[in-house]
């Protein structure tokens, strides 16, 4: 947690002014057990009715620079808190822009989520009261006891006798209570992967009818859950009451013996009652400390994994130096690439090695789980070579700045991704200062303009999230559109017409071959119809490479091929 709380540096100031102010509001929380001495000993067995008086608004004084000093504290502490909350999801929000797919894979995005919203307002919560309680209760628990034995010395030895006591209740149950509500951080966690993998998975959970297995998993999460939550309050329950009873307890021990003392006339009834207000007020403040231990673990168990997220370190970094490609544009080869995803047991690719030119379609095909997506990842440097190299004109990707090595890519992802937000924003996405001419044009191109004028807002249209209100091969075409405007080097469409029908299929292609005219075009495919016309067809088995060359060559010299060929043809004429 101390780590976490680094990031307080420039809050250092209103910690001292919370400092400050707990401190006054300690000193008046000690004092009017004092002042309420006087008025005993002095105002009312003297019947000093001024005494009394004046006296009587010198504690409303003092207790009102108290409650101001209290309230102050509290209001300032709780912005340094949200102010670390904010600290913390940007500092994460940031550092993961930085991860590679390496490291999103390892974490998974619905725990970054967590990470991010969730275990951030558990440290906030507890920062508030740790910033209100962690001075306040054992100063004043302290300075009660010295006021308290400067009062009456023999007395203070009940405190002696039920402070341990207490101390040994309260560590019997915090240890008991502890290790369960770190169980209930694990559980609500449980909780949350359920419920995303339900709401996001909806679909296929009706299509499937597995609406009742869902549910009996959600329960079991939940039961699971709600039955340490129950183990636990059975445990905390006993905490109040045995408090209480101590409280009470230590009250009788001090009144009794101390009326003894009193009528022995060795100790004054101001003492008695300033007494009773300081072993209330010593009381008080070791429950407060308690209750802070409730929260501490949780706060510690979310302060590791935040930590956790910011201590990893992005496994893709740019170069010290990076080189730029100068003269060469839209070169791509891959020099004996070989790749493995971590914890695989076999590499995705293995000796992999082609290159394409400007001007040239490269396609590349092969059979599910091929590695054809592997490869373009390979490209923007999403991921890095185990063997070989990844050569963008001329320079190793991993000597150039990732920046300007994806400012030369046109990349249309195997799955649409779009942002909230209007049709035009979208594909203004690549290039911000793109003008109307070239949305329309680049729309045009990828055969959306048509959709896109059939709506009542056009291009004004705003998305739902992730583009929910349209068709797949909607999607995939306004994603087109998006690369198209950027006019990179180097398109890459990972098998981005597969949801577009045959026709429409065809002619974003005719287009295309305009439009990308000089620049170089990857397309990964599964339709052989998508991959026959390319300059070049890289055909993936395994992740290897079966055979590179054109349509008739493959057809010729590739047994792949001639496969994929065969039963996409026979698959048609049986439709
Ligand atoms: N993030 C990942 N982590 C681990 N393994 C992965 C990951 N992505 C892909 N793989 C594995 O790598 C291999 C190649 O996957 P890839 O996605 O490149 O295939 P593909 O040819 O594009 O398949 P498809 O046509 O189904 O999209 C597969 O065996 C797959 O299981």
């Amino acid at each position: 947690m101390l780590k976490i709380y680094k990031n307080l540096k420039g809050y250092i100031p209103h910690i001292c002014v919370i400092l400050v102010l707990i401190f006054a509001q300690v000193l008046t929380d000690l004092y009017l057990p004092t002042l309420m001495s006087d008025i005993v000993n002095t105002g009312i067995m003297k019947e000093d009715v001024n005494y009394i008086l004046h006296m009587g608004g010198l504690m409303i004084g003092v207790a009102g620079i108290g409650i101001v000093c209290a309230v102050v504290a509290v209001m300032i502490g709780s912005r340094v808190a949200i102010g670390l909350g904010g600290i913390l999801r940007s500092k994460i929000f940031r550092h993961v822009e930085k991860f590679s797919l390496h490291e999103f894979d390892k974490f998974g995005s619905s725990t970054l989520i967590t990470r991010t919203t969730n275990d951030i307002i558990q440290i906030q919560t507890v920062t508030i009261l740790i910033i209100n309680m962690m001075l306040r209760a054992p100063l004043t628990a302290i300075g009660g006891i010295i006021l308290a034995y400067r009062e009456d010395k023999s007395l203070t030895i009940i405190f002696a006798i039920a402070l341990p006591v207490l101390i040994a209740v309260i560590a019997i149950i915090m240890s008991r209570a502890m290790p369960l509500f770190k169980q209930v951080q694990k559980k609500l966690d449980k909780i949350n992967l359920v419920l995303r993998e339900n709401l996001t998975g909806i679909r296929v959970i009706r299509a499937f009818n597995r609406i009742g297995h869902e549910n009996a998993r959600f329960d079991e999460a939940n039961q699971d859950l709600t039955r340490t939550y129950i183990t636990v309050n059975r445990i905390m329950a006993f905490l109040m009451p045995v408090l209480m009873l101590a409280l009470n307890v230590m009250q009788l021990s001090i009144i009794w013996f101390g009326s003894v003392r009193v009528d022995a006339g060795s100790m004054n009834i101001g003492a008695l009652a300033a007494f009773i207000q300081y072993a209330a007020l010593i009381l008080i403040n070791f429950i407060m400390l308690a209750m802070m231990f409730i929260f501490i673990p949780r706060a510690q168990a979310a302060s590791e994994r935040i930590s956790e997220v910011l201590e990893t370190a992005p496994e893709i970094l740019d170069p010290a130096e990076p080189k730029h490609a100068d003269g060469e544009q839209g070169y791509v080869e891959f020099r004996n690439v070989c790749f493995s995803y971590q914890g695989a047991e076999r590499p995705a690719l293995s000796g992999v090695s082609f290159s394409a030119k400007p001007g040239e379609t490269t396609a590349i095909i092969g059979g599910t789980g091929s590695g054809k997506s592997t490869l373009v990842n390979l490209i923007p440097r999403f991921y890095d070579v185990d063997e070989g190299q990844v050569l963008v004109d001329g320079v190793d990707v991993r000597e150039q700045s990732q920046k300007e090595l994806r400012a030369k890519i046109g990349f249309v992802p195997q799955k649409a991704i779009l942002f909230t937000g209007t049709i035009t924003a979208n594909l203004r996405y690549g290039k911000k200062d793109a003008t109307d001419e070239e949305i329309t044009h680049a729309s045009e191109i990828a055969q959306a303009s048509g959709f896109v004028g059939e709506m009542r807002e056009g291009y004004d249209t705003v998305l739902a999230e992730g583009g929910l209100n349209l068709s797949g091969g909607q999607k995939q075409r306004l994603s087109i559109a998006r690369a198209l405007v950027r006019r990179p080097e180097i398109y890459v469409f990972d098998d981005s017409f597969s949801a577009l029908d045959f026709k429409t299929d065809a002619r974003l292609r005719a287009a295309l071959k305009k439009e990308t005219g000089d620049a170089t075009v990857l397309i990964v495919a599964q339709r052989v119809g998508t991959v026959m016309g390319a300059d070049r067809i890289i055909v993936l088995d395994d992740g290897k490479v079966a055979g590179i060359g054109t349509h008739e060559e493959m057809m010729k010299t590739c047994e792949v091929y001639r496969e994929i060929v065969s039963s996409q043809l026979s698959e048609e004429e049986l439709a």
